[in-house]
Parts: C-alpha cells; structure tokens; sequence
C-alpha cells in the first residue's frame, strides 16, 4: 500500500479565493489544527507578497512542528531569499518555487521564450537549493503546457536539485485521462523522476479537480496538493476531505493511503468556513451538513434496517457524531415512528398511521418539521381522540381592513352528517366562533384566548388555546395550525366537543340543527 503526501494549501492558495483575507492569529489556527489533521506538508504562504504573508509564514514556521512548512516563491532570487528568511525556525522548511511553463504564459505574461524558461528555473532551483535541499517546483499551467516542453521543464528542475516536482493544470482544463496521460508520459520519459516526489495540484474550473488528482494517483503522483473545503484560486482547488476520503473508502481501488487524522477532517471543515467565512453548502461531499443524512422514506427505511444500504462511510470516521434522519415531505412511517419512539412516544400502529396523513399535510405547508411540531401533532390528535363529535372540514374567511369578517365553515358531525354555517363578526375568530355556534346550537362565552408559536420561522405552527364556559362548565380547547385562524377554529372546535362529550347538551342541540 503507497502513502500519499498532502500537501495542504489552504492557507496560500486557499485564501487566494476573492473574499477571503486570514489574519496571521487566524493563519496560526488553521495551522495548528492542519497539524491535528496530521497533513505532511503546509504551505503557509507566500513570503514576499507582503509583509503580513512573511508574518504569518515566519510564525507558522516556528510555532507548528511535526511537519513541514513552506513558502511560494516566484524563479527570482528576492523571493527565495524572503521566502528562506520566513522559514528560519521551521523544523522542516520546503521553499517551492515556480514559473508558468505553458506558451500562452510564456508569450503574453512572462513575455520569455522556452529556453529563457528553462534557464530561469535551472537558475531558480540552484539557487533555492543553496539555502535548503527541500526544494519544490511548479510548471504552471502544466496542463496546457505541451508534453515534450513540460518533460525538458521536468529533467531541468530535478537536474537543478528539486526533491518535488509538481504538476498544476493551473485553470482546470484537463479531463482526468488527459492528466493522469501527463503524470505517465512524465513518469516514462524524465530521467531520475522516479527518485524524487510527483505532485498534483488540480483547480477545479470544470468541477474536475478532485477526479484529476485521483486520476494522476493511479498514474503514479506521491503528492496531493489540496485545501480544505476546496476554497482556492476561481472555483477552488482539490478538496483535501474529498480526495482523502475517496482513498480511505476505496482503498481496494487506489491501493493507497494517507497520513490523515481522520476524525479530524469535520473539526478542520468547520473552522476554516467560520475563520474564512465561506459557507460549506449543504450538498458538499463529505463535510457537508446533507452529506449523512437521509430525508426520503425508501432511504430512512433502508438505513434503520442497515446503514450500509445508503452509506458508504461512517459519519463518525471523519468526526461527525452520527447520521441524521431528516423528516420531511418525502419522509415514509418507518422514519417517522422511529422519531416518535425516539421522543418517548409509545403509539399504536393506528395512532402512528393518522399522524402520519397529519404530518405529510404538514410537510406540504412547512419547510422543515421540527421535534417541536411533531409533539404539537401528536398533542393535537390526542385531543381529537378525546372528542370527535365535530371535525372541521372546511373553512373560508373573508377578511379586510374594509370588509366586514365573515367565516364560512363545514363541520362533520360524529355520525357522518355534515353541517355547514356562515356569519359575520367584530374579526376574523369571532366570524368563525359565531359560525361554530350555529353549528353547535350553543350558548357559549369565551373566557380567553391565547396564541403563541410553536417553533421559529415564518412558517412556524401556530398554536391556540382557549377557554369556553357554558352554564357552570369550563374548559379548555386547543388547536395547531401553520394558518392560524384554522388553529384558532380547531381550539374552539376542542372545546365544544370537550362540553360536548361532558353534557350531551350541545350534541342534542346539533343533532336538532343537523336534522338528524
Ligand atoms: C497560479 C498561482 O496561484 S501563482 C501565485 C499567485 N499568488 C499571488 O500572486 C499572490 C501574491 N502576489 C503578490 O502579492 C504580487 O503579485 C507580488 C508581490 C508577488 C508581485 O507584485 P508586483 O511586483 O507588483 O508584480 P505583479 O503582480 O503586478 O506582476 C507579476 C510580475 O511577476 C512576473 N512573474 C509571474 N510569475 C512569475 C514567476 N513564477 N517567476 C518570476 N516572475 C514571475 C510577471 O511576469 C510580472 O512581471 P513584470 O512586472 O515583469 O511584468
Ligand atoms: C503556484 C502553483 C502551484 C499554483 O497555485 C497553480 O499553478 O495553480
Ligand atoms: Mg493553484
């Protein structure tokens, strides 16, 4: 089994990204916690692009051990010397140098011809290796650079005494065939390559960085340059989590492995989006937040019989606590009756089947279901199980700061009959309290009525709560909707079917107006 360095960059090509400017205590942290992750190389910046880069460069150099740290440099000696000064204190200091290889850099930004290019780097690389042996060279834009220039550019570099060769198809052009091509015509034509380390650097413009750096692994790269989150130069370069994880879940295929901490890969996410403030979206592979978890039913069901079914790496592997089971609208009555044994509710398979329909209704009128909202259904069917003499079926409420509240509502009565009653009021629950009335035939008087939201959001269920009395009887009634004039209609509704189910006296009176 072959190790593959990584070669994080998150910290150079990383906070190359528009947006995106660390501070050097910021740089230091990432750094540190790149060093838990237990990445072989970091490149902690680029010393002579500013002083704040020295800084940091020269900080991470003497406070981050156990691995190397290096610095970019361009092929002119004012960088190597700043970028050698930066890495003073490093235990283990790289200087990398580089220089666009490729003829469309050559002809209109460096303005040099390909045997200036190659003297430049041979001059370059001689004089880096004057300062340390660690010596890395990038041929930028190597993936548009053609295949026989790149070779000489190659054997130059390592005549030169570079110990790392690097491979950057600087905008993301190549297809992963074309790349691992480059990695294997390298391999097979440059003498003495195979005696110093082969390195990728993938940028993902075409959304190929991390299938190119695998594919130049299977061609025979020995290091990964990657950051994490994928932030970088445009569209990002490699992944470190993806390209790392690919190795680590397929290691029958890559035949390779890491030195990485894997149950350090979620922590190092999660700060480098709070440090950066680049959001991980949802869907990203790996870190992710939808990366473990599983909304629809004929997955929920899958995973709660094995986990296998539908994932392919155990969220705990990479520091994530565990999968999650999201309800929602595609969710099945496995997903959900595992949820409601999770909240303590123990529930017959009927029980479970109604608040089911419920909570499918729910989830077409609300964009995420919450604990909370579950234990609002299951309060609210309870309560219909208590006293189903009247069930709302239908309601209108016509309502204006210049109409007048009228409630048109339809209510199904215990034996199947349907009663259906208008009228207007002083506002819209008072309409709908009148209409109820006639319904119910009752002499009701409302003592109080509260309401209040069950959970955050503008979509959040609303939940009512009121107090009737009729005659020397009170007592309560509550309703949960997303609509709240519904809630306020189904508490009153709970109410009149608690007097109901204590007096008769109102289903007498229903009854008569039903004409049953
Ligand atoms: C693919 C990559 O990611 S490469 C790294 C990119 N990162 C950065 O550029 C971030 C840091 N850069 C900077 O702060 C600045 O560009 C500096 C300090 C390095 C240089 O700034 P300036 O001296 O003002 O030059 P400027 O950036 O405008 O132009 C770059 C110059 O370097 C030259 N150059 C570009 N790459 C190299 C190289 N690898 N080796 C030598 N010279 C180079 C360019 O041809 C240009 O030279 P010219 O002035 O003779 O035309
Ligand atoms: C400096 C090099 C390695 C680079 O970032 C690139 O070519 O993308
Ligand atoms: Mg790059």
């Amino acid at each position: 089994m072959r190790t593959i360095e990584v070669f994080d960059t998150t910290l150079r090509d990383g906070e190359q990204s528009p947006g995106i400017n660390l501070s050097r205590e910021e740089k230091l942290e990432i750094a540190r916690q790149l060093g838990r992750l237990g990445v072989d190389v970091i490149e902690a910046g680029f010393a002579a692009a500013s002083p704040g880069d020295f800084e940091s460069v020269a900080e991470i150099a003497r406070e981050v051990r156990g691995l190397t740290v290096c610095s970019l440099a361009r092929s002119v000696q004012s960088d190597i010397d700043r970028a050698y000064e930066a890495l003073r204190d490093a235990e283990d200091p790289r200087i990398h140098v580089f220089l666009a290889t490729s003829d469309i850099h050559l002809q209109h930004k460096l303005r040099l011809t390909r045997e200036q290019v190659l003297e430049q780097i041979d001059a370059a690389v001689r004089y880096a290796v004057k300062y340390m042996s660690n010596v890395e060279f990038s041929a930028e834009d190597a993936g548009r650079t053609d295949i026989d220039f790149l070779c000489q550019v190659a054997e130059v570099a390592i005549r030169a005494g570079a110990k790392v060769f690097n491979v950057p198809d600087t905008v993301g052009y190549l297809t992963p065939q074309e790349y691992a091509g480059k990695i294997r015509a390298l391999r097979e034509r440059v003498p003495g390559i195979e005696k110093i380390k082969l390195s990728s650097h993938c940028h993902d413009d075409l959304g190929m960085a991390v299938s190119n750096t695998l594919a130049g692994i299977e061609a025979g790269i020995t290091q990964v340059e990657v950051t994490i989150n994928g932030i970088g130069e445009r569209a990002g370069n490699a992944s470190l989590e993806e390209v790392v994880m690919a190795l680590a879940t397929r290691q029958d295929f890559y035949q390779a492995k890491t030195n990485i901490v894997l149950n350090q890969i979620y922590r190092t996410s999660r700060l480098v989006s709070k440090l950066t403030g680049f959001v991980v979206p949802p869907n990203k592979a790996i870190v992710g937040a939808n990366a473990f978890a599983h909304e629809s039913g004929i997955h929920q069901d899958g995973v709660l019989k094995e986990k296998l079914t539908y994932e392919i790496m155990k969220p705990e592997t990479i520091g994530v606590a565990e999968s999650k089971l999201v309800l929602g609208k595609h969710s099945g009555r496995h997903a959900f009756r595992e949820k409601l044994t999770e909240m303590g509710y123990q529930l017959s398979d009927e029980e479970v089947n109604e608040l089911f329909k419920r909570f499918k209704d729910l989830c077409d009128k609300k964009k995420t279901v919450t604990d909370d909202d579950i234990a609002a259904l299951v309060d609210d069917s309870h309560t219909v199980e208590r006293s189903d003499l009247y069930q709302l079926e239908y309601l209108h409420i016509s309502a204006g700061n210049t109409a007048v509240p009228t409630a048109t509502l339809r209510v199904r009565l215990a034996d199947g009959t349907v009663v259906e009653e208008a009228a207007v009021g002083n506002g819209a629950v008072d309409a709908i309290y009148q209409a109820i009335d006639r319904v119910t035939g009752g002499a009701t008087e409302l003592v109080s009525y509260q309401i209040q939201s069950v959970t955050g959001g503008r979509d959040a269920l609303g939940e009512v709560r009121v107090q009737v009395r009729q005659g020397e009887a009170v007592v309560s009634g509550r309703g949960v909707s997303t609509d709240v004039l519904e809630a306020s209609a189904k508490a009153y509704l709970d109410a009149v079917n608690r007097l109901a189910a204590g007096q008769g006296r109102s289903a007498g009176a229903a009854r008569v107006k039903a004409g049953v």
